[in-house]
């Protein structure tokens, strides 16, 4: 992003490649936890992200606006909009790489509003490694593939073992979603 001034991806990012078992370009990813708040289709009031391998090292991902997701009237509250972003950029780190990750950083930039009933149309990008630190970033278009750019975002994720969520987490919603197959570690 230009507006922080900082160089992106930080110097010491080295290239990543996907994994060897990472889905291929035009698969279709689906949920990947039931009760995820970005692409759950058992979180009645989440954003039910939709997202796709896209070419090299990317993910398509579309969310579109509801009434539930205002801010000001009409409008997609900019948390949300944050959030979707978190997912897209978790979604490339960990469906590319098969890495368990976390967000440690997330910067976003709101560059047009986004009125309820639009959809943003979110390429994701992983940028590299540096150790455990995964780099990605993104940007949102409004209602098409080549609309206005709404929103750019960029974060950290960092590696994490598994037991991170077991630990910190709610193991039996851990193994719940590893018994739907949906991540398989
Ligand atoms: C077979 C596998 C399959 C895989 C799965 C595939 C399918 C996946 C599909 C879909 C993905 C999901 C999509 C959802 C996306 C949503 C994600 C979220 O919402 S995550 C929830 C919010 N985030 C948290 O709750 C984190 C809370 N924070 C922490 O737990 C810790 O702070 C953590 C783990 C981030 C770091 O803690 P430490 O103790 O382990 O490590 P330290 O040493 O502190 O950090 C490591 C390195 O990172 C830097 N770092 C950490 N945080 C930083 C920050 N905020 N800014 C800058 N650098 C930071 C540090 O400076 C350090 O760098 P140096 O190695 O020393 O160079």
């Amino acid at each position: 992003m230009k507006n922080s001034g900082e160089a992106w991806p930080p110097e010491g990012t080295e290239p990543v490649a996907a994994h060897p078992d990472a889905p291929g370009p035009g698969t279709k990813l689906g949920v990947h936890f039931s009760e995820c708040f970005g692409c759950g289709d058992e979180q009645d009031g989440g954003l039910h992200m939709e997202s796709t391998v896209g070419d090299g090292l990317t993910v398509k991902s579309q969310f579109t606006v509801t009434e539930a997701h205002q801010g000001a009237p009409g409008l997609a509250h900019g948390g949300l909009l944050a959030c979707a972003f978190d997912e897209a950029l978790g979604s490339v780190a960990g469906n590319l790489l098969r890495l368990p990750a976390v967000t440690g950083r997330l910067e976003t930039d709101f560059r047009r509003p986004v009125p309820v009933g639009s959809t943003l149309f979110i390429t994701a990008t992983l940028d590299g490694m540096d150790g455990r630190k995964i780099y990605v970033s993104a940007e949102g278009r409004l209602d098409a593939e080549d609309g206005p750019v709404a929103v750019r975002a960029r974060a950290l994720f960092v590696t994490v073992e598994f037991d991170h969520f077991t630990t910190h987490g709610d193991p039996n919603a851990w193994k719940k979603m590893r018994d739907s197959n949906r991540v398989n570690p």
